[in-house]
């Protein structure tokens, strides 16, 4: 897949917090195949040792750096931090988050586009962690973005998909636009299920840091982004509501 121009091969991107250890988190990327990690600002500034440490650790696993506006609750906030991030990381590229509300961390679509409009004026190259709102997803692509980032559901739930029908919906819609599901996959069958819709790709990050075995749920989630998109591309059958014989029953079985 292509997201601003830059081609990649997995279509899995891997969030970097919340691992058991920073070994643990190299692993885990490295079993994963992802080719984009996203980094919160706010920990990578958080304490000089730890964000030095940290930051020579992702840079030493070759991947692209995706900067996010973790934290940020407002569209101000979010726009200082995303010019802060691409001073930190030089690049253009930023997970533009602005939450909206403290419980479910669901973005506040006003200052989503608000901070998304100035950003992209700005020369960024906006990921914008959205809802499945068809509106808002309009007004995010008016304001200059050329990807989209729905939730599957809110950050850190692991619930999967919490809207099919809203998800299916915003693919039929943007046919063209690159769409990656963010937040709230659990289980590597959400994955599957997010690509089978027609999604681009999936970013995750709880599943695989707090899953019993990290490393190898890393590698279970890249075969299961590889296989919903297989099964995608080749096009699944219509289901039906009443059964039909998968044998030929045509005439009767002789029996002597
Ligand atoms: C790391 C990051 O950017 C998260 O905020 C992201 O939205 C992933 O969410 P999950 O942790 O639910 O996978």
């Amino acid at each position: 897949m292509q997201l601003y121009g830059i081609e990649l091969t997995s279509r899995l991107l891997l969030g970097s917090a919340r691992y058991p250890s920073p070994a643990m988190l190299a692993d885990a990327v490295r079993a994963s195949g992802t080719e984009v990690v996203t980094v919160s600002l706010r920990r990578e500034s958080g304490g000089q040792r730890s964000g030095q440490g940290f930051w020579s650790l992702i840079r030493d696993l070759g991947v692209r750096v995706l900067p996010n506006t973790a934290g940020c609750h407002s569209a101000k906030e979010a726009v200082t931090t995303a010019r802060m991030a691409r001073d930190i990381f030089q690049t253009p590229w930023i997970k533009l988050e602005v939450i909206g509300d403290a419980d479910t961390l669901q973005p506040d679509a006003f200052g989503l586009v608000e901070a998304a409009a100035e950003l992209c004026a700005d020369g960024f190259q906006v990921f914008p962690y959205t809802t499945d709102d068809l509106v808002v997803a309009d007004r995010l692509l008016q304001a200059g973005c050329r990807v989209l980032m729905p939730w599957g559901a809110p950050i850190g739930s692991g619930r999967g998909l919490n809207n099919p029908f809203g998800l299916r919906t915003l693919r039929a819609h943007f046919p063209d636009v690159p769409l990656i599901i963010d937040a709230g996959i659990g289980r590597p069958s959400h994955a599957v299920e997010a690509m089978e819709l027609g999604f681009d790709g999936v970013l995750l990050n709880t599943a695989v840091a707090l899953a019993g075995d990290p490393v190898a749920m890393a590698a279970a989630f890249a075969r299961a982004v590889e296989a919903g998109r297989a099964g995608f591309e080749a096009q699944p059958m219509a289901p039906r509501d009443l059964a039909e014989p998968s044998t030929p029953v045509a005439g009767k079985a002789w029996l002597a």
